[in-house]
């Protein structure tokens, strides 16, 4: 299993994800080259607390029915902007928001109607740039998990994992504690994780699980993997045994000056698509001036140019 881009719902698909993206595709392609079945996993962040806050606004902002939303959300980015201004400014409005999540988990058809809209037109970006990077990637989100996670934490509490601290319940090993159930009694990042680990070795039946993300979170997969080796699920780091699970750090992407690149920036959103445009109109201008310089112009289609472009463009960015 290979779990690689994994960008978040309604959240921007940032460089990092990109990095993500094809440092898991070149893997996955290595493995396959190799003829190992490779299950190339997209674990979008599509459930948590921030879904209560998105349904309650888009309910508010268009009472009148779902239909009106689908295209009226159009941007997502600045809707989630919108809504979490409104959240942290208006108290009732959080309290409504609370609400949400508590009807959205309880399953309530509108709340799950609202949620699978959102999710949709966030896919529908992420897909834009999958299919420019011709990367092929198959969707299992954190909510899919969401049914496994009480019956995975009671066999950890029954094998004496789970202990509490200051009213939550953690697993220890390693520090800090792994937190897997929240003071409210909510699940999270790390809960949804210890379940799709659970479900990549006994349903999956996974030899290999490989997460590729930023060095930024190779803490919470050590412990995650700490606490599956604690549990027995998987065998001790020093044999070389399999079912494994590694992770795969990379540097974060830096900015011309040098700082962490940001996709968004407070004067605007610098969107995925439009990196992977500049790289096109980028290319496109070098290879036209150097064809003209040399005199080949001439040979070459409109076609030829464009897919050239393209090539060099996306590769360079790859
Ligand atoms: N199984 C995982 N935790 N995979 C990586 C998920 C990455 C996460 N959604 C993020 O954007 O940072």
């Amino acid at each position: 299993v290979l779990d690689f881009s994994s960008p978040n719902i309604a959240k921007e698909m940032h460089v990092g994800h990109i990095r993500s993206t094809i440092i898991g595709d070149t893997l996955a392609r290595i493995f396959e080259f190799a003829n190992i079945e490779v299950l190339r996993r997209n674990h979008v962040g599509d459930w948590g607390t921030q879904f209560g806050m998105l349904i309650q606004f888009l309910f508010e902002k268009f009472p009148n029915g779902e239909e009106a939303a689908n295209q009226a959300i159009g941007d997502l980015q600045s809707f989630y902007r919108d809504a979490k201004k409104k959240f942290d400014e208006n108290p009732d409005f959080k309290g409504r928001a609370q609400q949400a999540v508590v009807r959205l988990q309880r399953g309530e058809d509108r709340y799950l109607a609202a949620w699978k809209s959102i999710c949709q037109i966030s896919r529908n970006e992420f897909d834009l740039v999958y299919k420019r990077l011709n990367v092929e990637l198959e969707e299992k989100g954190e909510s899919f998990y969401n049914p496994y996670i009480p019956r995975v934490l009671e066999e950890l509490t029954g094998k004496g994992l789970i202990t509490e601290s200051k009213g939550a319940r953690v697993i220890e090993g390693r520090k800090p504690p792994l937190i897997v159930v929240k003071r409210d009694g909510g699940f999270n990042y790390a809960s949804t994780d210890l379940a799709a680990l659970w479900y990549r070795l006994n349903v999956e039946m996974a030899e290999w699980i490989i997460y590729v993300t930023d060095v930024g979170q190779q803490q919470h997969f050590h412990s995650v993997f700490s606490a599956a080796r604690m549990a027995g699920w998987l065998p001790d780091q020093k044999e070389e045994k399999y079912p494994k699970a590694s992770h795969v750090g990379f540097g974060f992407v830096l900015g011309a000056d040098g700082s962490r690149f940001r996709t968004r920036s407070s004067d605007g959103a610098v969107r995925l698509v439009d990196l992977l445009d500049e790289a096109k109109s980028q290319s496109l201008a070098q290879l036209i001036k150097r064809l003209t310089e040399n005199g080949q112009i001439a040979k070459w289609t409109d076609e030829e140019l464009d897919k050239t472009s393209e090539a060099i463009g996306y590769g360079a960015v790859k």
